[in-house]
């Protein structure tokens, strides 16, 4: 099970989910109270081990600006989130030469995954980063290199798991004690209860 702790702000942050176990570590470039700075993104990319995928998360940005921002953190991967993006938007960043990642929200249909030249698909509540839990009951069938997110915790992701049975988790809320701000306990338990 593929598992990307999302919304880290600081180097111990990092160091917490990448000890844990993250497959991915996910940084947002975008007005939330997880942003951070594109120099804050760079110091963060430059702790995160070779083995781990750094996914910048953009929302609302124009792609010749994510271009740069991509190149001067040194993203591993890049996140474009929502319906403000379009196959276009992936096209003009295919030769960045990382993972591009699309995360929409779906009302329980099916989303083909690579059909905007996405390496991986996240399906994630219609309200980006507010651990709000939606119907993802129905996504189960959905196939290929797909995450499930949204309101997912350390007490439902095994369930979420069997029920959906996805390829792999984000989460972002689900492991703060306070919005904004990772619990390091919670991100444990969290990739605990992922793979048991
Ligand atoms: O987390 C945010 O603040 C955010 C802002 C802008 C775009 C996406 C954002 N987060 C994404 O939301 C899910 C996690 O949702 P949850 O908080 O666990 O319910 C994940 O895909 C993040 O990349």
């Amino acid at each position: 099970m593929f598992v990307k702790i999302c919304g880290l702000r600081t180097e111990a942050d990092v160091d917490c989910a990448v000890t844990a176990g993250a497959d991915a570590v996910g940084f947002v470039l975008a007005p939330s109270p997880r942003q951070v700075s594109v120099d804050e993104a760079t110091r963060l990319v430059a702790a995160v081990p070779p083995e781990v995928l750094s996914v910048g998360v953009f929302l609302g940005m124009p792609v010749a600006e994510v271009r740069d921002v991509a190149v001067k953190t040194g993203l591993g991967a890049v996140q474009l989130h929502g319906a403000g993006y379009a196959a276009e938007d992936f096209a003009a960043l295919a030769d960045l030469g990382v993972p591009l990642v699309r995360a929409t929200s779906t009302a329980g249909e099916r989303v083909a995954v690579g059909a905007f030249g996405e390496e991986m698909l996240i399906l994630d509540s219609p309200r980006a980063g507010s651990g709000e839990q939606w119907g993802w009951s129905e996504l189960r069938g959905q196939t290929g290199r797909w995450l499930l997110a949204g309101g997912l915790r350390p007490d439902n992701v095994a369930e979420a798991i069997e029920t959906v049975r996805p390829w792999g988790v984000d989460v972002s809320s689900g492991v703060e004690s306070t919005r904004g701000t990772k619990d390091h306990g919670l991100i444990r338990e969290f990739l605990a209860a992922a793979r048991p």
